[in-house]
């Protein structure tokens, strides 16, 4: 009889009638939460738990942000508790046990839970035995208050500061931060130029500025890369793994609109997002082309006179684990503890080695930045060593990106030091930044002349004129054959 009360108690969550924003937030921090932790369980997450909160499916973001990562920060605690005063005893089999979790967190360690039908009263129900349960863990921890106690399993307590990237194609910095600093505390970073850091509480993704592309939402690490390859304007360059394009758009931005960008993407769906990037970026010196950049033709225009390359390949990501908000996830200890999927890294290695070597192989290229947001040495300083001799061989050697910065690379060649790390804090991802440079004789440059401006503007014309102008197909075939590239892989 008990049992059926409280699978009734659960009935109104599947039709909510006028429900309260509380309840809302609640019950979407629920979901949530079921996705996260099963696909956690399964190691087969789609997207980090701050991408699923930031689906347009998501009402009240702030509110079920904090929820979700609040529930899941006490998660281990809330289920000792439940287990202790035998929570779940007489229960019919419960199918939204996660939204019991969040108002467990509710009553115990956030805001007092209002009385209400639904999974509250049932919560509410027990209230004196949970909170019972809780003051007997707290005892046999030895431990006088709850920070204490989630201190005993868990350190981490989130960002204070995140980044953001005023994009020089839309606004400058000045302007930028006239129309922010009345609102939010702005400070401008010491290493990047136009990066802002504000408080991490600061709820900028439906900012005007952000909707409008004129602020980039971006890890301070993340723009390294781009500044180490530091492009001179009127340059082709290539972003070899390109989406979702924060990447490629700096790069127009540091090029100041001109020059020639091909961003080079495999996936299919990620070219979408690539496109948008762009297109909201206003970077129209981008041309976007969906290809294995292992396939491109290297002695072909344009690519035969691409002179910076920008590889910044698929990896572990295990230095992002922070910003994804992974930290909070039940598997997140057992990686700390040496966890590391090995065949993944070692396949990965393969690859990013593979690409590195080719981009080091274009004819006319003079600085290669190869990057990962790994901390594994395997993926980072493996690789750069592993492809060393063959660098050498083409005229390469190691430059010092960002004398400046004092996290170098691990110590395990001569010449390691010139590498760029940034360890994993919770301000910023773990990265890693190296850079190839070499000087090309005359022999190779009279292969390699600068492309004139008109040229260049027929070429941009060509790869990425979405107008509705009808043109000289014909023409057209014969430019794009030019090129070396097919029409359908141009967006
Ligand atoms: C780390 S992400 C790049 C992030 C991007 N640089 C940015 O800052 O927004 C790596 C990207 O490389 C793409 N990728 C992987 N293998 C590739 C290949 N062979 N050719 C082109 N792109 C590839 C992946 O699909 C993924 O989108």
């Amino acid at each position: 009889m008990v049992a059926d009360v409280r699978t009734r108690a659960f009935a109104p969550m599947k039709a909510p009638r006028r429900e309260s924003a509380s309840q809302v937030a609640r019950r979407q921090a629920g979901r949530l939460l079921r996705t996260i932790l099963h696909e956690d369980a399964n190691r087969s997450a789609t997207a980090s738990i701050k991408s699923l909160i930031y689906q347009p499916c998501i009402r009240n973001k702030k509110a079920t942000m904090a929820l979700t990562c609040q529930t899941l920060k006490y998660l281990p605690i809330i289920k000792e508790v439940m287990e202790n005063c035998k929570f779940m005893k007489n229960m019919k089999k419960i199918r939204d046990v996660e939204v019991l979790y969040v108002a467990i967190y509710e009553l115990l360690f956030g805001q007092e839970l209002v009385p209400s039908g639904g999974v509250e009263g049932l919560v509410l129900e027990r209230k004196n035995a949970l909170k019972a349960a809780l003051a007997r863990l707290l005892v046999k921890r030895n431990v006088s208050c709850i920070d204490d106690l989630l201190a005993t399993g868990n350190t981490n307590t989130g960002p204070q500061v995140r980044y953001v990237r005023v994009n020089t194609l839309k606004i400058s910095v000045d302007k930028a931060l006239g129309l922010l600093k009345d609102t939010i505390e702005v400070a401008l970073d010491d290493i990047v130029p136009g990066l802002f850091a504000i408080p991490a509480h600061t709820e900028l993704h439906a900012h005007p500025l952000v909707s409008d592309g004129s602020l980039i939402l971006q890890g301070k690490s993340s723009c390294i890369p781009a500044l180490a390859l530091a492009p001179e304007t009127d340059w082709v360059v290539l972003d070899a793994c390109a989406a979702p394009g924060n990447k490629t758009i700096q790069l127009a931005a540091l090029m100041n609109g001109k020059g020639l960008i091909l961003a080079c993407e495999l996936n299919e769906k990620r070219i979408k997002r690539l496109q948008d990037t762009v297109k909201l970026a206003g970077a129209s010196n981008v041309k976007v082309m969906h290809q294995d950049f292992l396939t491109l033709d290297v002695n072909k225009s344009p690519l035969s006179q691409v002179k910076a390359i920008l590889l910044d390949p698929s990896c572990s990501g295990s230095g992002t684990v922070h910003r994804r908000l992974d930290h909070l996830l039940p598997s997140f200890a057992s990686q700390e503890t040496g966890g590391v999927d090995k065949p993944r890294l070692e396949k990965l290695a393969k690859f990013q080695k593979k690409a590195l070597q080719f981009a080091l192989s274009f004819p006319a290229v003079e600085r290669v930045v190869y990057s990962t947001c790994s901390v594994h040495q395997q993926e980072n300083e493996d690789v750069v060593s592993s492809v060393l001799e063959f660098a050498k061989s083409n005229g390469f050697q190691l430059g010092y990106p960002l004398p400046q910065w004092q996290q170098r690379g691990l110590p395990i060649f001569d010449g390691a030091e010139k590498l760029l790390r940034v360890e994993p804090s919770q301000d910023m991802d773990g990265f890693f930044v190296a850079l190839f440079e070499r000087r090309l004789g005359s022999a190779v440059k009279a292969d390699n002349t600068k492309i004139s401006p008109p040229m260049l503007t027929q070429q941009k014309g060509e790869l990425g004129s979405t107008s509705k102008k009808k043109g000289n197909k014909s023409k057209k075939k014969l430019k794009r054959k030019r090129l070396g590239i097919c029409s359908e892989n141009i967006y």
